[in-house]
């Protein structure tokens, strides 16, 4: 049995509003070695902790975390389509066993999952279906967010679980760093919003996807023009955030105010979390290592974009 952690940023604005080709070049070069070592590592199963942005959860029943018995991805912003391969028993043993440590994760037998998880299933493994993979929800724009604290019980909880398995494992994280994309919010939406947003979104006629996704170019357009359009990136709080993981010091962030982490680096910047579970589930097999950190503001993808990858020293 050994554990593999790789975490990354995501955006849907990949491939549609691109930095420079020097930059370009640079972050194909760290995925493509990122996508090398997972490939040498082998993993058996994955768990992929990822987000939502209101294309498969919602507000008439919003849980902070889910863990899928079966999902499929739907596609947003030309993102893969189609079937995880998720193997049932392991995700329902998991669910039961994160449930007995005493945390309430919500489970789904029909999880549908944006980009947040197919594009690291895309970059990193080559597609939504190429290794068994149980995906692992964190809600991280739908106000009231879970903390720092729960994410890391329930990283630990599956790291637990993992340990029980005689398998080759990789810990996938899937979001943040510090970004705030126009993702709509209920205390300040109309009538139309409210109602996407408490479900009716689930069947978005394909205009209004288009619109939506329309509306995030254009936002990242500008965002490059005028970096006060909207929320500034934040690369101090990022490399410190990488520098905790380092240090394997992320219990650190427990306590964290939800509503400063928004003032401070973003409100989508919750999505770290998924990198907090991540690390924390990796965190249970003993002191670890990281290895090959990037970081690059990119505002062409609104985003602080970061890649980094860790393994237990005893693996070294
Ligand atoms: O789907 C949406 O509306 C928001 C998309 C989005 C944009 C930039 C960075 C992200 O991480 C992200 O998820
Ligand atoms: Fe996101």
């Amino acid at each position: 049995m050994s554990v593999y952690l790789h975490c990354l940023s995501h955006s849907p604005l990949v491939g549609l509003v691109d930095p420079t080709p020097e930059v370009l070049a640079e972050i194909d070069a760290t995925f493509s070695a990122a996508r090398e070592r997972i490939a040498r590592f082998d993993p058996e199963l994955v768990f992929l902790f990822a987000p939502d942005h209101y294309n498969g959860f919602f507000y008439d029943v919003m849980p902070s975390f889910c863990i899928g018995m079966a999902a499929e991805a739907l596609g947003d912003f030309g993102s893969a389509a189609g079937a995880l391969d998720v193997p049932l028993e392991l995700a329902q043993d998991c669910a039961s066993a994160v449930l007995q440590a005493g945390v309430d994760a919500a489970v789904s037998y029909r999880m549908q999952v944006d980009h947040g998880f197919a594009q690291p299933l895309e970059l990193l493994l080559g597609g939504l279906d190429q290794c068994p993979v149980i995906p692992v929800f964190i809600n991280a724009v739908a106000k009231p967010l879970p903390s720092f604290q729960r994410a890391r019980l329930l990283g630990e909880a599956i790291g637990q679980y993992t340990k029980s398995l005689n398998k080759r494992v990789l810990f996938i994280g899937s979001g943040g760093l510090s970004h705030q994309p126009p993702v709509p919010e209920l205390a300040t939406a109309n009538a139309q919003i409210a109602d996407r947003l408490m479900g009716s979104g689930r069947s978005l006629a394909a205009p209004e996807r288009e619109a939506r996704q329309q509306r995030v170019i254009l936002a990242a357009r500008r965002f490059v023009e005028d970096q006060a359009s909207l929320h500034p990136l934040n690369p101090e709080w990022d490399q410190r955030f990488l520098t905790l993981l380092a240090e394997d010091r992320f219990v650190e962030l427990d306590y964290l105010d939800n509503e400063q982490l928004s003032e401070t680096a973003g409100k989508s910047t919750h999505e770290v979390k998924t990198w907090v579970a991540a690390f924390a589930a990796l965190s249970m097999f003993g002191p670890y290592q990281t290895t090959d950190a990037y970081y690059r503001e990119i505002p062409e993808w609104i985003a602080g974009f970061g890649s980094i990858s860790a393994q237990p020293y005893s693996a070294i």
